[in-house]
């Protein structure tokens, strides 16, 4: 919180927690399909997209089952929560992170800096739960370790580009 020792660095924290939202990043691969001119890129998107609505699915379940309280000094000032959001096991934005930097790392061509980015940003999401206080570590180490492995789940479900001209018919 702000009157602690490390309270001025908790506005970074919300922005690196708003890095890791669903929100933005249902939108923004939404988006990114939308725009793709390229077959390619239009099915990186589309299971990109997949891959985050089965991150959201798994990550409630799990919650929903676990039902672990969030540490009792968490503010719950989160914006956009699902009533599940209440729990803390699995941290979804951990997941989500971990998921993700996989994904990004096997699909996008990023030069070595943006690659070590990549996997800082996971790691600073990660470290941002607990020190926001809305996680315990092991609701993050899960959560790293799900979303590690949701991503060959993605892999294994991956959609073909022959799916792709009837799924795209329906949005036109
Ligand atoms: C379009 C639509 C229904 C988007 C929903 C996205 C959404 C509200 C995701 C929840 C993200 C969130 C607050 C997860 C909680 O993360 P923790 O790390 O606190 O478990």
């Amino acid at each position: 919180c702000e009157d602690s020792s490390w309270g001025s660095i908790r506005p970074l924290m919300k922005l690196i927690e708003i890095s890791g939202h669903g929100i933005p990043w249902l939108a923004g691969a939404a988006y990114c399909l939308y725009k793709s001119d390229s077959a390619a890129g239009q099915e990186v998107m589309l299971n990109l997209l997949m891959a985050l609505v089965l991150d959201l699915i798994l990550v409630g379940i799990v919650k929903a089952v676990v039902r672990r309280r969030r540490p009792a000094h968490n503010r719950m000032d989160m914006f956009a929560t699902f009533s599940v959001d209440r729990y803390s096991f699995p941290s979804g934005h951990a997941t989500r992170a971990a998921m993700c930097a996989r994904f990004v790392l096997a699909h996008l061509v990023l030069a070595a800096p943006l690659r070590v980015l990549t996997l800082l940003w996971a790691v600073l999401v990660g470290f941002s739960r607990v020190l926001l206080g809305r996680h315990n570590v092991t609701d993050v180490a899960f959560g790293f370790g799900m979303g590690y492995f949701q991503y060959n789940l993605v892999e294994a479900l991956w959609m073909s580009p022959a799916a792709l001209p009837g799924l795209m018919g329906q949005f036109a």
